[in-house]
């Protein structure tokens, strides 16, 4: 096939070769060898200072190119027009916090160094643990095109919630990413796999899924969700293990040898939903613990599938019940869920596909959404469908 374009160019080693790019390939020659890569695996290329560079991306990793040359502006310019026909202006915001604390050096080492070499813009943002501030919020959707969080489940729920309350039109307009660097990380993960690279790569090919949010209602607050609501100890061992940030990871298997030598504690409150099939369904008495999610809540570390019929894409959320059992049955429990997902045949769970759930409590107690810790008498949680465009592959990882 006749090339769109090419120009000449020198390697390092100083040979004189050929870059060739047709409407399906980047080609060129080096020391009898021909390197070759379809216009899927090549993210981007930009001349700058006499230097052509060029980056790639196969089997989960990127490759730098460099090559000097006269004038690349023009194959720089047919290479953007054949791979990024709509160019974006990225919000990327990092989370310094998050999960092992490395948001800020994937970002500076791996991302922008991919970034910088497309076409596409950006903003950097830190967070901090006040909240977004308003201003920024106001520019999402208005200049921002899409935003990008480094960072956890915790980071992308309390953004979403804010565009709620401040701007809620742009949440119909932009695309959201998230690339792992939390703690769980549970709806990059039903997005990109368990691939920090794969996230970069979905985003700059436009790789996107229009998927579900949860709409929770709290006593006084009304939030945005991606991933999962848990009362009961879902939410009290978590609690727990946030009074130990700074333990890192460690925090949460302390907070559970803790919960096993404690007094063992049931929750009492009622549980009432509309199921996918129309049907309604009310349970009132002691359970061990609730959760409602929007995806399979798989996370970065392990095997463990808390809802393993969940997609973020289905228009329906899955209810998991758990009766209120004692120490070893919930340790045997436990176990099934990190094995893959095989509680859902354990007699002590109830799994229910649902639109809608109302969970009361007798008293205000902790509701985990997001991981983030919220507290309430009463928690509504809704499903609105195909409400916002992810960036991420379903098909691959589900
Ligand atoms: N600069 C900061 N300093 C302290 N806390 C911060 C800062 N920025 C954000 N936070 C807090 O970080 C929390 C969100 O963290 P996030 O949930 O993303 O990480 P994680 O818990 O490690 O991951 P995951 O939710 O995937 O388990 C929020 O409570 C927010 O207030």
């Amino acid at each position: 096939m006749k090339p769109l374009d090419t120009v000449l160019v020198h390697t390092d080693k100083g040979q004189e070769t050929y870059l060739n790019l047709t409407s399906d390939y980047l080609y060129w020659e080096n020391n009898g060898r021909l390197y070759s890569y379809h216009t899927d695996e090549v993210l981007g290329g930009k001349f700058q200072d006499n230097s052509l560079s060029i980056v790639v991306y196969r089997k989960s990793r990127f490759r730098f190119f460099k090559f000097s040359c006269e004038n690349g502006t023009h194959f720089e310019n047919s290479l953007s027009s054949t791979l990024n026909p709509c160019y974006k202006f990225f919000l990327i915001v990092y989370n310094p916090i998050s999960g092992t604390g490395t948001s800020k050096a994937e970002l500076f080492n791996t991302f922008l160094p991919v970034l910088s070499l497309t076409p596409h813009r950006y903003e950097v943002y830190q967070t901090t643990s006040q909240g977004y501030p308003i201003p920024l919020i106001e520019r999402i959707g208005s200049e921002f095109t899409d935003v990008i969080i480094l960072g956890g489940d915790g980071t992308l729920h309390l953004l979403l919630s804010a565009l709620y309350k401040r701007n809620r039109q742009s949440l119909k307009e932009i695309g959201i990413a998230v690339l792992a660097s939390g703690s769980r990380n549970s709806l990059a993960v039903e997005l990109h796999g368990k691939s920090f690279n794969e996230g970069i790569y979905n985003i700059l090919k436009n790789c996107t899924v229009l998927g579900d949010l949860m709409l929770v209602k709290t006593d006084e607050d009304s939030l945005l969700a991606t991933t999962a609501v848990t009362c009961g100890l879902g939410a009290d061992l978590p609690y727990e293990a946030e009074k130990n940030r700074n333990l890192g990871l460690f925090r949460f298997a302390l907070a559970g040898v803790k919960a096993l030598i404690m007094p063992w504690k049931h929750y009492f409150c009622s549980f009432k939903c509309e199921k996918s099939d129309g049907e309604e369904f009310e349970r009132i008495g002691e359970f061990l613990w609730i959760s409602i999610g929007n995806n399979k809540a798989q996370n970065l570390r392990n095997d463990e599938i808390p809802f393993p019929y969940a997609y973020i894409n289905s228009g329906d959320m899955d209810a998991v019940l758990i009766d209120p059992i004692y120490k070893l049955m919930t340790t045997r429990l436990f176990f099934q869920i990190l094995n893959g997902g095989q509680h859902v045949n354990n007699p002590a769970i109830t799994y229910i596909k649902l639109k809608k759930a109302e969970i009361k409590f007798e008293q205000c107690s902790v509701f985990n959404i997001d991981g983030e810790m919220h507290f309430s008498k009463k928690v509504e949680v809704e499903i609105l469908e195909k409400a916002l465009k992810y960036y991420g592959k379903l098909e691959s990882f589900n």
